[in-house]
């Protein structure tokens, strides 16, 4: 069954489609699965951004399957079983805290995406009646304070911060006592901006980590990283030095609505052993969506 999808994500998609379109035309044609066709198979998936190691996954299982049989409806039916397996079936809701707040951190390079990110997750969750609370530790960058500031005025949300180049984890010990003095349900926490090779702010991710932990029992809650999917595979290099670094939990893949590289999200959870939790469709606070895997690839598929 054809779960509802979004017009946003709809729309969003278009880009990738166009891609997935030489996918699916392929598979709606005629003659049978031989050599020719697997090789075009392969070539398909892989212009479409799902990565080498999945390609040839869906393919090997595709020759398996249907060698020298004609082509019908079974083959795309399969494909797209595959990928929706790719891309995992576990839950994907964020997982609360049994006690008030849930902390999330959200850790990802500049320019992810990831100030917007933490805007429209705190508006996702305020519409599902929750009391949130941001933390402005990405202190490191002059405007990140700045600009989740006026984020957080936007949404009428309350946020802890200090001056830029204070300590990140001060920051996140003052949030967390407020956000239990205050009863907040969701703490989300920024962090700086970095990359495997930027040492000092990896420590103090993990500095953040372990005051956000002592302070909150089961603290962090989640942990996710914020991926730009503009960036195609590249995001996936970049995400598997980090997740080396840092226990993550999930995924937020922005810009989906800018690229046509969207089927690299096929490669993430292989790659990571992450699951996409949300996805970004737009630069409105609107524009974040819980991502599910049947109506994202019955979307990729659709006409
Ligand atoms: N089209 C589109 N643009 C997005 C999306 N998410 C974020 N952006 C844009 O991407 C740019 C970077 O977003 P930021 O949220 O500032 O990124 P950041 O990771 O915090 O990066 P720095 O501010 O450089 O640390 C902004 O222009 C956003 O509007 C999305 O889902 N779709």
């Amino acid at each position: 069954m054809l779960r509802w999808l979004s017009q946003k994500i709809r729309s969003g998609l278009a880009k990738t489609k166009g891609v997935f379109a030489g996918v699916f035309d392929l598979l709606r044609g005629k003659g049978k699965v031989d050599q020719a066709f697997l090789d075009e198979l392969e070539k398909r998936l892989y212009l479409a951004d799902v990565g080498t190691q999945a390609t040839t996954q869906i393919v090997e299982r595709v020759r398996q399957a249907f060698r020298d049989k004609e082509i019908t409806g079974e083959v795309e039916a399969f494909v797209q079983q595959q990928l929706r397996e790719l891309l995992g079936n576990e839950d994907r809701g964020i997982r609360w805290s049994a006690t008030r707040p849930t902390v999330i951190l959200i850790a990802g390079v500049n320019g992810s995406g990831k100030t917007t990110s933490i805007a429209k997750l705190a508006k996702y969750l305020q519409d599902q009646g929750k009391k949130v609370l941001l933390a402005a530790c990405d202190t490191f960058r002059a405007a990140a304070v700045e600009q989740l500031t006026v984020w957080a005025q936007r949404l009428g949300c309350d946020i802890v911060k200090q001056q830029q180049g204070a300590n990140p984890a001060a920051v996140a010990f003052d949030a967390c006592e407020r956000a239990k003095a205050r009863g907040y349900d969701v703490l989300i926490v920024d962090t700086a901006g970095r990359l495997h090779t930027q040492t000092h702010l990896m420590k103090e991710l993990e500095k953040i980590h372990n005051v956000v932990a002592r302070q909150i029992p089961g603290a962090p809650h989640e942990v996710l990283l914020v991926l730009d999917a503009t960036t195609g595979q590249n995001a996936l290099a970049q995400a598997e030095q980090f997740s080396k670094s840092v226990h993550c939990t999930g995924i937020i893949l922005t810009k989906l609505d800018g690229t046509a590289k969207g089927g690299a999200i096929f490669t993430i959870k292989q790659k990571l052993g992450l699951p996409v939790k949300f996805v970004g469709v737009g630069e409105q606070l609107d524009d974040l969506e819980p991502f599910d895997p049947e109506a994202f690839v019955a979307a990729l598929f659709e006409k």
